[in-house]
């Protein structure tokens, strides 16, 4: 991959007096110390540059292995030709065509790293400089090979899970970036350009297009628009349009193709853009349909709904509209959270399952005429129950609104068996009443029903009221008659908006 690029550090220092100074390694407060290689060792280092230190092609150079400090130290040497004028690659674009403003991407990439040092980042650790002034870059080493690979290797591609958690990590690694000070835009986020380190995480690299500054400076206003085909920002044309937004639409394809397995141009696809191919289905409500065909859709699959949602936020064709790094990241970890996790109210579906067999819906076909009418959020209320969630729901016929408070995990002996209601004589062992609410007894399980929903929980019918533990089970029909709005209504509408229309 090439750019269409051009070399004119002089013009940058005129641009940005705080233009990084290649000979003075630690200049201002920011910048942190970086080595200077002599060039022999670094040829020592990769034996000549040898085919058995190679390690990739890039648009500028090759990538070799590096075994620097008699054998401590693992590093990974980037080689760089000076950039000429010239396009050398379909890939990269930018419309400049010469301006006298832009510096070489390895000077840019070497100025950028000494101002940032991050885990979720291929750190810089030194430079050197060949005998024909082309410069050298020395990052740390990955030995896992990029995103790129993993996503598209044909053999065992990798699970939710693991994807889930690049994803985190490579949100981190540009939120990280955007809320230095000044910002760093990366501009060419890309699954190539994350490359997976010793402890199997993604670490963001090559920042040879990165800019630094706020976005009204000088420099960042005369560097023309670059970035990668299928990557870019279609509302990045001129210099001027330049935010951090970009970053963020680079991200959202980078997040559609971690979902779907797929390039972010791909013809095998129809259509080829990821983009225009994902987007519909997403507005559709498709998400098995995004979900690479090779893994399938995981188990809890609000999960990819979630996080497929805010793929289509962060690739809006307004920037204002897409979300910052900073809530992306923290949408990205709440899906990771849920991942290993069952959705809320399937695990209540079982639960009732169960109360079937024990045969206690001869009570009444209860519930079917509740309406949602505001999800609360729970409280912690002992230390055992360790999520709350609840929803106020109406009664459609008496129009009396009733409170649900619950924990994740109510256990199966919480649902009296069929013979133990107090009214049949039964002996409630299970259930106790304490300062007014229902406790339900049962090993690490609890769950709890507030105030009125006991006394005065029923279809509007006075006869059909029933005595506390019977109310249990007609909650718990309550709960799963409501699960489909209330997933949306929890789960969806109060993280992404209308699902319907992620524009
Ligand atoms: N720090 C590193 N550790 C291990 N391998 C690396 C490292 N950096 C790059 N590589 C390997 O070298 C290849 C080329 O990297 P490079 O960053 O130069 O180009 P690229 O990102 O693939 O393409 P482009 O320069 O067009 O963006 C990568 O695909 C990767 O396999």
């Amino acid at each position: 991959m090439g750019y269409f690029s051009c070399n004119a550090e002089s013009a940058i220092a005129t641009c940005d007096p705080n233009f990084w100074d290649l000979n003075n390694t630690k200049n201002n407060s920011t910048s942190r110390t970086i080595r200077k290689f002599h060039y022999t060792d670094l040829v020592a280092a990769t034996s000549s540059f040898s085919s058995d230190n190679f390690l990739g092609k890039g648009s500028h150079g090759n990538v070799y292995k590096a075994t620097v400090d008699g054998g401590k130290l693992i590093a990974a040497v980037k080689t760089t030709k000076l950039t000429t004028k010239t396009p050398t690659s379909r890939h990269h674009i930018t419309t400049c065509t010469g301006c006298g403003h832009c510096t070489s991407p390895a000077e840019n990439e070497i100025e950028i790293l000494s101002h940032v040092n991050s885990p979720r980042i291929v750190n810089i650790i030194g430079f050197s400089t060949d005998p024909n002034d082309n410069k050298l870059i020395v990052v740390q080493y990955m030995p896992n090979g990029s995103l790129h690979d993993l996503l598209h290797s044909p053999v065992q591609p990798p699970s939710w899970t693991r994807r889930i958690r690049f994803a985190l990590q490579v949100a981190k690694a540009v939120h990280t970036l955007h809320s230095s000070n000044p910002p760093i835009i990366h501009r060419d986020i890309k699954s190539s350009n994350v490359l997976i380190d010793y402890d199997r995480k993604a670490r963001l690299g090559d920042f040879g297009l990165a800019l630094r500054g706020h976005v009204e400076d000088v420099r960042v206003k005369c560097t023309p628009p670059a970035g990668t085909l299928g990557y870019l920002d279609p509302c990045y044309l001129a210099p001027g349009d330049l935010s951090a937004k970009s970053d963020v639409f680079s991200f959202g394809i980078l997040l559609l193709e971690i979902l779907s397995g797929r390039n972010a141009i791909d013809v095998n696809y129809s259509p080829p853009s990821v983009v225009e191919w994902a987007v519909p289905l997403i507005k559709r409500g498709e998400f098995a349909g995004i979900c690479d065909r090779r893994i399938g859709p995981p188990t809890n699959d609000v999960v990819v709904r979630q996080l497929a949602v805010l793929a289509a936020r962060c690739v809006r064709s307004t920037a204002e509209r897409r979300p910052s790094m900073a809530e992306v990241v923290e949408w990205v970890n709440n899906a990771r959270k849920r991942m290993g996790t069952v959705p809320v109210w399937s695990g209540l579906r079982r639960r009732v399952a169960r109360v079937e067999r024990f045969e206690v819906l001869e009570y009444g076909d209860v519930g079917r005429s509740e309406e949602i009418v505001k999800v609360v959020k729970g409280v912690r209320r002992n230390g055992k129950v360790s999520s709350v969630v609840g929803v106020e729901y109406k009664n459609e016929s008496s129009n009396e609104v009733n409170r649900v408070v619950r924990c994740k995990s109510i256990g199966s002996g919480s649902i009296m068996k069929k013979g133990s209601d107090p009214n049949e004589g039964g002996c409630p062992t299970r259930i106790e009443r304490k300062k007014g609410k229902m406790r339900l007894k049962k090993s690490r399980s609890m769950g709890y029903l507030h105030g009125p929903s006991l006394l005065h929980y029923g279809n509007g019918n006075e006869n059909n009221r029933k005595s506390g533990p019977i109310h249990l089970v007609e909650m718990a029909m309550t709960k799963l008659v409501i699960t489909h709005k209330l997933e949306e209504k929890m789960l969806v509408t109060p993280l992404f908006g209308n699902v319907s229309n992620p524009e």
